[in-house]
C-alpha cells in the first residue's frame, strides 16, 4: 500500500485536510489539519478518516494527528460596577445578537457571586465534559456555546473561593475548547476584584462594554469598573443604560423608575461612547428567567440589543 492508494481511498473533502500520509508495516500514520472546526467536527473528522483507512487492506493500526491553526481569538468582558443591573441579560443577549449577525461567538459566565447564564440560556444542572483536561463547551439557548461556573459548581458555592482559585475557574473556562469561536463575550462579576485582575493580566479583553442603570450610585460604581479596565490599558467599547424607561403594560404610560439618560451623560462626561439603551421591560425578564433570552429572534424586544451588538461588531472590526 502506498501512501497514494491510501490517499486515494479518501473522498475529496477529506483528502483535502489530509496535510501527509505515510503507511510502514501495516501502520498507517496521517496528519489531518482541523482548522476552523469545532469539537464535535474535529472528532467526526478524525473518525471518518479513521473509518475509511482502517478497511483498507494491509492497514493494521491507524494513527492520526489533528493539528489546527490557533484561531485569533478575541475577549469581549461585560462589566459593571454594582450587582443586579442587567449585565448577565445584556452578556447573554449580547452573544445571541452578534451570533445572528454572523459573529462566531462562545459566552463565558465567570460571575462567582450568581452565576446566571445557565439559567438565561436554558442548560440549568447541565455538566460540560472535558477531553485531555480541556472543558468542552455546552450548548445553551440559540445554539450558542457557553460555559459557566454556575456549571462546575453548585450555586453559592464559588462565592466562599479565594483569589488564586477564581483565578484558575476563570483560565478553565476561557481555554476551553471553544473552536472555531472568533468572539468570547464575558460576563464578569461586579466591580473590580480578583476575576477583573485576572481577566486583565492573564486574557487581556480586546475591550470592555460596561452596564449601568440610570442611578447615581450605580453610575459612580461604573466609572470606578472602567477606570480599572481604563487604567490597564483595555479599551472600553462604550456604556450601555439598561432599565431605562417602563412601559406600563395595562396603559402604555413610559415612567422612568430610576431616571433616564443618566448614563448617556456620564458617557459624555468620561468622554466614552454611549451604545445604547434598553428598555425595564417585564417580557425581558420573563423571557430570561423562562431560558429564552429576547435576542435568540429578531423582534421588538430584541432590536435594542441588535443596535448595541451592531455598534460592538463594527467596533470589533475596526479594532482588529
Ligand atoms: N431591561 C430589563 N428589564 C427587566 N428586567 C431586567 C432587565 N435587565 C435585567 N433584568 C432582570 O433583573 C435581574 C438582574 O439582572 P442580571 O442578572 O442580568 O443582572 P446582573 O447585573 O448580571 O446581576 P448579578 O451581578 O447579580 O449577576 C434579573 O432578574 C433580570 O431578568
Amino acid at each position: 500500500m502506498t501512501h497514494e492508494q491510501l490517499l486515494s481511498a479518501l473522498d475529496p473533502a477529506l483528502r483535502a485536510r489530509v496535510s501527509s500520509a505515510h503507511v510502514a508495516n501495516g501502520t498507517a500514520t496521517l496528519v489531518v489539519d482541523a482548522s476552523g472546526l469545532g469539537a464535535g467536527a474535529r472528532s467526526e473528522l478524525e473518525n471518518d478518516v479513521e473509518r475509511v483507512v482502517s478497511a483498507l487492506p494491509e492497514i493494521e493500526h491507524v494513527r492520526i494527528a489533528l493539528t489546527a491553526e490557533k484561531p485569533v481569538r478575541r475577549i469581549l468582558a461585560v462589566a459593571s460596577g454594582k450587582g443586579g443591573v442587567g449585565k448577565s441579560t445584556l452578556a447573554a443577549n449580547l452573544a445571541l445578537a452578534l451570533k445572528r449577525q454572523g459573529v462566531k461567538v462562545g459566552l463565558v459566565d465567570a460571575d462567582i457571586y450568581g452565576p446566571s447564564q445557565p439559567q438565561i440560556l436554558g442548560n440549568t444542572g447541565a455538566k460540560p465534559e472535558a477531553r485531555e483536561k480541556q472543558l468542552i463547551p455546552l450548548i445553551g439557548a440559540g445554539e450558542l456555546p457557553v460555559l459557566s461556573i454556575g456549571h462546575l459548581v453548585p450555586a453559592g458555592k464559588a462565592l466562599a473561593w479565594r483569589g488564586p482559585m477564581t483565578g484558575g475557574a476563570l483560565t478553565q473556562l476561557i481555554e476551553a475548547d471553544w473552536g472555531d469561536a472568533e468572539v468570547l463575550v464575558v460576563d464578569l462579576p461586579p466591580g473590580t476584584g480578583d476575576v477583573q485582575l485576572t481577566m486583565i493580566q492573564k486574557h487581556r479583553p480586546a475591550g470592555v462594554v460596561l452596564v449601568s442603570t440610570p442611578q447615581d450610585l450605580a453610575l459612580i460604581d461604573a466609572a470606578r469598573a472602567g477606570q480599572l479596565f481604563d487604567g490597564a490599558g483595555v479599551p472600553i467599547i462604550g456604556l450601555v443604560e439598561n432599565m431605562s424607561g417602563y412601559a406600563c403594560p395595562h396603559c402604555g404610560e413610559v415612567s422612568d423608575p430610576f431616571g433616564s439618560g443618566g448614563v448617556e451623560q456620564a458617557a459624555e462626561r468620561l468622554e466614552l461612547p454611549f451604545l445604547g439603551r434598553i428598555p425595564l421591560s417585564m417580557a425581558i425578564r420573563e423571557r430570561s428567567d423562562a431560558g429564552t433570552p429576547p435576542a435568540l429572534e429578531e423582534n421588538e424586544l430584541s432590536a435594542p440589543f441588535d443596535a448595541i451588538a451592531a455598534s460592538v461588531a463594527s467596533w470589533l472590526e475596526e479594532s482588529a
